[in-house]
């Protein structure tokens, strides 16, 4: 059981990115998204809060409809903020916490992060947690400490591979064109996959889905997806073109 791969998830995170007429880009991914590919692999779609509710009506389900954070709260006075309950009640099954563009804008620390992740279970909702150095970092040969540190700062105690996933996105490679080789990426999963071991249980580790971001594009998206411990992509820039999301998932199956 434990050396079972898990099935692989392909996730858009559309920033904010996307208006009504965006609901286009789900329609054409879910018409590209045929038996070899959805026998194969899960995808999921991050649009703005905004269109999560229309999306999610849209997918029914065929396609995983997501948000792009939450409160910790499930509710109150906390203006222009959304709780992991609203979310689960528009019909998203993941949110994404913790993304290197929110802990910069933000502020947002590992204990937040945790917070909201621990929010998202509470909700019913699969946390993608999202780990990563920044240049300097790995610059100055952190990297490993970086990532680990914030792992164990921002996976909740007793999460499980059913409300986890965990997105490793160096930030100088998001929105630069520039990935690390695939050596880069196997020592780093390595290392998260042996995280999770300490922190959630051997099995359990064994079954979280941890995903590669970072200028994931159809061209380099086979190399990436087959290194060890990549379990899929999120995805940033290439999931607002249908086209070049599914060619990303299609490393899958066709
Ligand atoms: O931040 C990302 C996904 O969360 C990655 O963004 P890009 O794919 O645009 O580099």
């Amino acid at each position: 059981m434990a050396n079972e791969r898990p099935r692989p998830l392909v996730a858009g995170n559309w920033k904010m990115n996307g208006l009504r007429a965006s609901s286009e880009v789900l329609s054409e991914i879910m018409a590209g998204y045929g038996a070899g590919l959805r026998n194969r692999a899960d995808l999921l779609v991050c649009p703005p809060a905004t269109l999560v509710a229309a999306l999610a009506g849209a997918a029914k389900g065929a396609v995983g409809v997501g948000g792009q954070d939450c409160h910790a709260k499930a509710s109150g006075a906390h203006t222009g903020d959304i709780s992991a309950e609203m979310l689960a009640d528009a019909g998203a099954s993941h949110v994404i916490v913790g993304h290197s563009e929110r802990r910069a804008d933000h502020g947002e620390t590992d204990a937040v992060v945790r917070a909201k992740a621990e929010a998202a279970r509470r909700a019913g909702l699969v946390a993608i947690v999202c780990v990563g150095e920044t240049q300097a970092q790995r610059e100055a040969g952190e990297t490993l400490t970086v990532v680990a540190s914030q792992l164990r700062g921002s996976i909740p105690a007793g999460a499980m591979a059913a409300d986890l996933v965990v997105a490793y996105e160096p930030v100088w490679a998001i929105g630069t064109g520039l990935t690390p080789t695939a050596a880069d990426v196997a020592e780093v999963h390595a290392l998260i996959r042996t995280e999770l071991g300490t922190l959630v249980g051997e099995a359990e580790a064994g079954r979280v889905r941890v995903l590669y971001g970072g200028s994931v594009k159809p061209s380099n998206a086979a190399e990436l997806m087959a290194v060890a411990n990549v379990d899929g992509a999120l995805v940033g820039g290439a999931s607002l073109v249908a086209a070049d999301f599914l060619g990303i998932a299609r490393v899958y199956g066709a």
